[in-house]
């Protein structure tokens, strides 16, 4: 299994294999130890990256698997940008993943009321106050955002919800819910996946930048778990080790 820290791949193909080797033998810790396994996952091109290798390995104890998402747009659940879509329409029916282990949110309701449904949604699976992933697979945004945790966003600061809502994403759609930084650093395991030329200056920023005002990537730091960093190496192109 890969050891934490940065590894630096030629491309998203590399990266998903690598990527899916890590998560499947997370999966089958997770499952030894305490029979189940807990991933939260995020949109945007990590969907692609993740399902694409996923939906090769039938044999990685799918059904003791609970999907959440780690943000999602308040958006109908079969619109094109929703984060759920693009898991549940690539896993549900291809491997063994049960409609019923991975949970969207409920988008009729208001951004604020969604965020406090998907905690209680949290609660039913978690034994936890503060829920203890086994995964939380990442993506960062060109300004270093993640999950839908923003730059000078006052959800940085956020220390009490576990699920938050934000109304000015300044990524659209507005309205979105979002894990916090509570709950991501509790994660056994946060796995960035992060591609491209467009990213490099703030992958920099984040893994050799300094403290005083950290990108939220660089906020996401395991209290008692490990960080893993996938990169292509355009992304990885401006780090000073390459
Ligand atoms: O719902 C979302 O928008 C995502 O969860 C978001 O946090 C994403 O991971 C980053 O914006 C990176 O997206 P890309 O990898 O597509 O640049």
């Amino acid at each position: 299994m890969a050891e934490e820290g940065v590894h630096v791949l030629a491309d998203q193909a590399e990266i998903g294999a690598a990527l899916g080797a890590l998560v499947a033998a997370k999966a089958q810790e997770a499952i030894g130890d305490r029979g189940v396994f807990t991933i939260a996952v995020s949109g945007g091109s990590t969907t692609k990256i993740f399902c694409h290798e996923m939906a090769k390995r039938a044999d990685v104890g799918w059904d003791k698997w609970r999907v959440f998402m780690a943000d999602e747009r308040l958006v109908p659940l079969d619109q094109e940008d929703c984060n759920y879509k693009g898991y549940k329409d690539a896993l549900v029916g291809t491997v063994p993943l049960a409609a019923e282990h991975i949970y969207p949110i409920n988008p009729s309701l208001s951004v604020e009321a969604a965020a406090e449904d998907y905690t209680q949604k949290l609660k039913q699976v978690f034994s936890e106050d503060t829920p203890v992933f086994d995964v939380v697979l990442l993506g960062m945004g060109p300004d270093g955002h993640t999950a839908s945790l923003f730059p000078g966003h006052k959800l940085l600061q956020e220390k009490t919800l576990l699920v938050a809502p934000i109304s000015d994403s300044p990524k659209p759609p507005p309205n979105r819910v979002t894990l916090t930084f509570k709950v991501l650093n509790r994660a056994h395991c946060a796995i960035f996946v992060c591609t491209g030329e467009g990213k490099a200056a703030n992958v920099k920023n984040v893994l050799e930048g300094n403290e005083e005002n950290p990108l939220p990537a660089a906020l996401v730091q395991p209290l008692d778990g490990e960080l893993h960093w996938y990169l292509d190496t355009a992304a990885a192109s401006q780090l000073s080790a390459q």
